[in-house]
């Protein structure tokens, strides 16, 4: 038997923040792309969510950050169905689930400046702080990414394209978020970054005891960062459990199949 991390003992001990509960979605009048997929997060632990393109991995993430309702089943934040309806609820969920999207160069706006849109959420869920207050806060969060504070006064294309996905971090974690939800957060970087990025998601879930739920398409991405695995194939979740049994002993002939394009594995 292996020693938890700090991470993972939080993570046994701590309550599910963000749920899907048998959640099955179609678009508009189209076939389902979700069918009764269950998936939680709790504070601290990663969970790695694969499958081939179009198994469903955005829609299921899109439906996690509230924009958009299932078909049928709930997605439950801190044990509650989301209800739009309920503005002072939808705030708290708003703040406490940041999304990191695939691509840094469309995600940062070319025209604001990096410590403009790291405060941005700041400002936009009402979370108090006047001029100075928040510029403290921003140099804080651009040096928890590994950026110096005075790339806050600096425009995105100053920035390589990992650099500007830590400027994405900084600003999903502006508002402490217990969440986070990122989708192909690394697949547009170049291979030489990716790890580092992947370590900086890992230390930050770690350090401040963030749930994270990465989609992916690579196994070893997840192998490396997720103590939790989800595989999902053509929008059943076919296979979930600790990362380490499922890529060791698949039970599923998809996972399997899935394992064998990798070429290997660390
Ligand atoms: N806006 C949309 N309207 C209608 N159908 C959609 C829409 N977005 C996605 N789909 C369909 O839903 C299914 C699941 O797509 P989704 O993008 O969630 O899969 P994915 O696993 O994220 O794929 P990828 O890895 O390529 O991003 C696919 O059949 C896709 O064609």
């Amino acid at each position: 038997m292996t020693a938890a991390t700090p991470g993972e003992a939080q993570a046994n001990a701590a309550p599910v923040v963000l749920a899907a509960d048998r959640v099955s979605f179609s678009y508009g009048r189209g076939a389902e792309v979700l069918h009764d997929v269950s998936l939680a997060l709790v504070p601290g632990e990663s969970v790695g969510l694969v499958g081939e393109s179009g198994a469903g991995k955005t829609s299921l993430l899109r439906l996690l950050l509230g924009l958009g309702a299932p078909t049928s089943g709930e997605i439950r934040f801190e044990g509650h169905a989301l209800d739009r309806r309920d503005t002072r609820s939808m705030l708290a969920f708003r703040r406490a689930v940041q999304p990191v999207y695939q691509d840094p160069f469309s995600s940062l706006d070319p025209r604001m400046r990096v410590g403009d849109s790291v405060a941005e959420p700041l400002r936009s869920l009402g979370i108090a702080g006047g001029r100075t207050e928040r510029a403290a806060r921003v140099t804080e969060l651009l040096e928890s990414v590994g950026l110096p504070a005075d790339a806050a006064e600096r425009y995105p294309d100053a920035f390589s394209g990992g650099q500007r996905q830590r400027i994405a971090i900084a600003r999903a974690l502006a508002p402490e978020p217990r969440v986070i939800l990122a989708d192909e957060p690394v697949s547009a970087l170049d291979t030489s970054v990716r790890m580092q990025v992947i370590e900086l998601f890992q230390r930050l879930a770690r350090e401040r005891g963030i749930g994270l739920l990465l989609v992916s398409h690579d196994l070893t991405i997840v192998a490396a960062l997720c103590r939790r695995i989800a595989v999902l194939e053509g929008g059943i979740i076919v296979e979930q459990g600790e990362t380490r049994s499922v890529l060791t002993e698949p039970r599923h002939p998809y996972t399997r199949r899935l394992l064998d394009s990798v070429p290997r594995l660390p």
